[in-house]
């Protein structure tokens, strides 16, 4: 019989005491299964006792700052902006970043490094690619113990043509750095501080320290995968944005889905080209950090890289584009890396190389097209088969 067939028959005292103890099931069962948004259970809840350092307080690391303050973390959130500083401490909000969100009660806004670096093992580094060595070079300066960095930018250097975590290494003097954790994946901040259902992929040499933060951000929104290839985890959320780029472009031009379709497709080929021979494993390009953020940037109007894009395809200038966007466009630097990459590593990468030319040389983005589709016939696969041959010879 029905629980409502027995309520229907109770007298009034037991029904209102039967009703309570039902509430109070559900909620211990929520808070049990981690259903209740944690700082509504913070009465219960003790907050985690060391907090964490994250380290830019634009889009990303103000939306990775909410995910780790619902899990009942202090953070600590650094800017260079003491404006933003004083808007996150004296009203909870980040509006040129995420101005929806009312930012939890647990992050703090701190202007000053020595003060958010006092006592901490944890740093999330959430800073472009080229502000990296300098942020670097000021952490270094006021640490005293050895810390785990977690970066999670997403791009690669031009001229050194180094990954992130290869650019920490060069910056941070090794008795001061424990362990680099890459996270990456598809993930866009305007969604992840709405709470909406992401996932990502954590990496590092030392998958002790992936695992570490694996937990340290997972939770029934935010779900966390480890992935031990390093390289192709970095070289697949660097690269995702040059292709992300080209296909804002297509969506200017007006081309339409196929068009996008391809690009996707190709552009993952030159991706896993390009990665497989620096040394990752080409499967990594078939999980989150390769065609799953591939497709959220190429899709997505969050995407600053698929908006300026966008901006280019329907005729404006590169830089009318930058300087529209207040955000920055990691795909503009990495396609110079990745066109030199290219160049050195031996690889065809026909699309970077045509995006290369529309946004340093001048080239009309129809006529880029034009030579992309009108290239000499080729296989599929060939390349990338040619270099896993190459690799196990
Ligand atoms: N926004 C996203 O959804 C998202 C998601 C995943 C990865 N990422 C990656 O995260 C990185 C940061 O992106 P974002 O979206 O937060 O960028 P953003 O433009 O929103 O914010 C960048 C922040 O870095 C600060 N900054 C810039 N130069 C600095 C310097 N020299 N010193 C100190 N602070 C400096 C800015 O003031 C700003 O607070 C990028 O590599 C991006 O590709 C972004
Ligand atoms: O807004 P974008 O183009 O920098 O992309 C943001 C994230 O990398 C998406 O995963």
């Amino acid at each position: 019989m029905s629980r409502n067939y027995y309520i229907s028959h109770m007298n009034d005292s037991l029904k209102i005491e039967l009703e309570m103890l039902l509430a109070l099931k559900e909620l211990l069962l929520k808070f049990l299964l981690g259903k209740e948004n944690k700082f509504e259970a913070g009465v219960i809840m003790r907050k985690n006792q060391e907090p964490i350092a994250v380290i830019g307080a634009g889009s990303w690391g103000s939306a990775l700052a909410l995910v780790l303050a619902d899990n009942n973390h202090e953070v600590r959130l650094w800017s260079h902006n003491e404006e933003q500083v004083k808007e996150i401490n004296e009203f909870h909000t980040n509006k040129k970043y995420l101005p929806e969100i009312k930012l939890p009660g647990l992050i703090t806004g701190y202007g000053s490094l020595p003060a958010a670096l006092d006592g901490i093992t944890n740093i999330i580094l959430a800073v472009p690619t080229k502000a990296i060595r300098e942020v670097i070079g000021k952490m270094r300066e006021v640490l005293s113990g050895p810390i785990t960095i977690t970066h999670v930018s997403k791009g690669i250097e031009p001229d050194t043509l180094l990954r992130i975590s290869e650019m920490i290494k060069e910056e941070m003097p090794a008795d001061l750095l424990r362990d680099i954790v890459v996270l990456s994946g598809p993930s866009h901040a305007e969604e992840v501080s709405l709470r909406h259902p992401t996932t990502v992929t954590v990496s590092s040499e030392n998958m002790a320290a992936a695992e570490k933060i694996q937990d340290l951000f997972i939770n029934h929104n935010f779900r966390v995968y480890t992935n031990s290839d390093v390289i192709g985890v970095e070289i697949g959320g660097a690269l995702k944005n040059i292709i992300a780029l080209a296909a804002g472009i297509t969506d200017g031009l007006g081309y339409g889905d196929n068009a996008k379709a391809a690009l996707i497709t190709r552009g993952l080929a030159e991706i896993a080209r390009l990665g497989t021979k620096m040394g990752a494993n080409p499967l990594t390009f078939a999980g989150l950090a390769g065609i799953g953020d591939l497709i959220v940037t190429c899709t997505s109007v969050h995407s600053r890289n698929w908006r300026a894009g966008n901006m280019l395809g329907k005729g404006k200038s590169l830089d009318e584009v930058l300087d529209s966007m207040g955000m920055v466009v990691e795909g503009v630097r990495t396609t110079k890396a990745a066109f030199q990459l290219a160049k050195k590593y031996e690889v065809k990468m026909p699309i970077a190389t045509a995006l290369y030319d529309v946004l340093f040389n001048g080239k009309d983005a129809k006529a880029a097209a034009d030579v992309l589709m009108s290239r000499g016939k080729t296989h599929e696969m060939e390349d990338l088969v040619n270099i896993l041959e190459e690799r196990n010879e």
